[in-house]
């Protein structure tokens, strides 16, 4: 059970004077029930009696006053559960490595941050309506026993027994409704190669022919899947209305057989009943999201733990500040391996050294999975080192300091994310802004307005040029760029390796750059290749062009 304990931790505030609004509520429920059987009595006479009135119109408002405020409130805290929940996800996402987060999956993670907190959306508002009427049925009872106890027992039992066809019947359908998703899913897998693959569709009438029978026949699976599904909902829906009915004719038919001097309280005992009907429905509805509703935080509280468990007795990266900003970075003998879920290394690194200093450019070059943008994973302390170090002026960096190391370095990684707000740069100077968009050539393309782009869907190079306003207008002393030109037409290309690179260096930036692109070797101060996981300097070969540009030696 997670859900009570969860509650009482997080979202204590409220809890007694939410018990008491609903005892209350109950409470008044119960009164009416009285009221109304006193009036009646009266009303067989031909009199009313002015006193009950009042007496009602007074019950009435403090049932709508405290259920309003019951409902409320539980709703209210419902959503501020879910909230706290979501908020410390959110940060245990973004305290976590690279590492953890790949090996859990992005996928799992969405399913976490979406699928589990919607149903938590979903359940916890419900869960507290039925907890309310839950307390209304305990009064009820409580006046029902006062009335005869014997027709409590009996109204109870057979409520009870109503409540658990609904709920056997309420699994089975369940198993209905996992069919109905599995063949919408099916349907929903073949939409997305339609729309995704629009333009393999188009192009071949084979490939539509067989996706769209494909189509049809997912199409025709849940049709007869949803077909079954609500008809097994509509005789659960007809069964236990009818059971409710049968309620109502037992207390009339069945109850007097059982006891004695029943006539005296027949007309408030079949009120009362018919009272209990609409509580028991909810609250029947509601028991089975109880389920649900620990899965999902099972699912939310286990992933907490493995975000947490990476982070392990790790010190607060955030604890203190470099000293200054660094005017050379350096990975020394830095060592790392990519293991499979079984641990088994499948790709280790180093050990790598390898500096990299302001005013100058460094290209990173290398073959296809060499290990550069590892090497840049770790210099950039998005990766944790297995051995080595991490060197800032030629200082270690201890763990305590590696946001603040973090912090210095702008990247723009080949699977680059640009978002549409200019996170992280606090009051843009719209004059720098408008220059920077000039000098990316992208003033007709795109505006900055109140923090955001106008607009981020671009060619893969555009956003990569947009990528490279956010990192200049962050303006810090350390800028990687892994493989940024691949993208870009000829002209930027140019403009890139001969303008741009030699702007950043002369404003004193720790220049780093992956590149294929060997007939710009020769603008590097300093070129590192990596082979196999290994870094080799590379001396530049003055009068030199293309690949032949410089030799390799091992690094110092
Ligand atoms: N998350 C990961 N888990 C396991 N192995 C990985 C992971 N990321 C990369 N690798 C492996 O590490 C090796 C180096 O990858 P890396 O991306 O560093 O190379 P690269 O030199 O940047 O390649 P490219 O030029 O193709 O981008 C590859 O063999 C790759 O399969």
């Amino acid at each position: 059970m997670k859900l009570l304990p969860l509650v009482l931790r997080e979202i204590p505030e409220n809890l007694k004077t939410l018990a008491l609004m609903n005892a209350l509520s109950a409470v008044a429920t119960a009164a009416l029930l009285w009221l109304v059987d006193a009036a009646s009595k009266d009303a067989a006479t031909g009199t009313v009696n002015p006193r009950l009135l009042i007496m009602y119109a007074v019950t009435v408002t403090l049932f709508g006053v405290t259920h309003n405020y019951a409902l409320v409130t539980a709703s209210q805290d419902a959503e501020r559960l879910i909230h706290r929940i979501r908020l410390r996800l959110f940060d245990a996402v973004r305290r976590a490595d690279l590492v953890t987060v790949e090996r859990i999956g992005r996928a799992s993670l969405n399913g976490v941050l979406t699928q589990d907190t919607q149903t938590l959306a979903r359940t916890l508002p419900m869960l507290a309506i039925g907890g309310q009427q839950g307390v209304m049925l305990v009064f009820l009872a409580v006046y029902l026993a006062w009335l005869s106890p014997i027709a409590c027992v009996m109204a109870f039992g057979f409520a009870g027994l109503a409540t658990a066809v609904k709920v056997g019947r309420t699994t089975r359908l369940r198993r209905n409704m996992m069919e109905s998703a599995a063949a919408e899913a099916g349907v929903f897998d073949g939409l997305t190669d339609l729309l995704k693959g629009f333009k393999e569709v188009r192009m071949s009438r084979p490939r539509a022919d067989g996706l769209i029978r494909d189509l049809g026949e997912a199409s025709a699976r849940a049709r007869a899947v949803n077909v079954d599904m609500k008809a097994q909902w509509g005789r659960n829906f007809s069964l236990v209305e009818a059971m409710f009915y049968a309620l109502i004719g037992m207390m009339v038919f069945a109850v007097p057989l059982f006891t004695s001097g029943y006539y005296q309280v027949v007309v408030p005992a079949t009120t009362a009943a018919l009272f209990i009907v609409g509580p028991v429905s909810t609250v029947s509805f509601v028991a089975p999201l109880v389920t649900q509703t620990e899965l999902a935080l099972s699912n939310i509280e286990a992933m907490e733990e493995r975000l947490r468990a990476a982070a392990g007795d790790a010190p607060n990266e955030s604890a203190e500040p470099l000293p200054k900003p660094p005017a050379s970075i350096a990975l020394s003998g830095a060592t790392f391996a990519y293991t499979d879920a079984d641990g088994t290394p499948v790709f280790a690194v180093g050990p790598l050294s390898a500096e990299f200093r302001a005013g100058e450019i460094t290209f990173v070059t290398g073959g296809n999975g060499s290990g550069k943008s590892t090497m840049l994973r770790l210099l950039t302390g998005l990766m944790p080192l297995s051995g080595g170090e991490r060197l800032a002026d030629g200082e270690p960096v201890p763990a305590e300091r590696m946001q603040s190391y973090r912090d210095q370095i702008s990247a723009i990684f080949s699977d680059y994310h640009l978002s549409r707000r200019l996170y992280g740069v606090a009051d843009p100077d719209p004059a720098r802004i408008r220059a920077l968009l000039e000098r990316l050539e992208m003033q007709d393309k795109v505006t900055v307005a109140d923090g955001a782009f106008s607009t981020v869907s671009l060619s893969t190079g555009q956003r990569k040029r947009l990528a490279l306003v956010v990192a200049q207008l962050e303006d810090k002393p350390v800028i990687v760029l892994d493989e940024w030109a691949a993208d870009q037409d000829p002209h930027f290309r140019r403009v890139f390796y001969e303008e741009l690179l030699p702007e950043l260096r002369a404003a004193g930036k720790i220049v780093i750059c992956v590149t294929h692109d060997d007939r710009w070797f020769h603008l590097a101060d300093r070129v590192y290749h990596m082979n196999e996981g290994r870094i080799e300097e590379g001396r530049i070969e003055e009068g030199h062009r293309h690949h032949t540009l410089f030799s390799l030696e091992p690094a110092q």
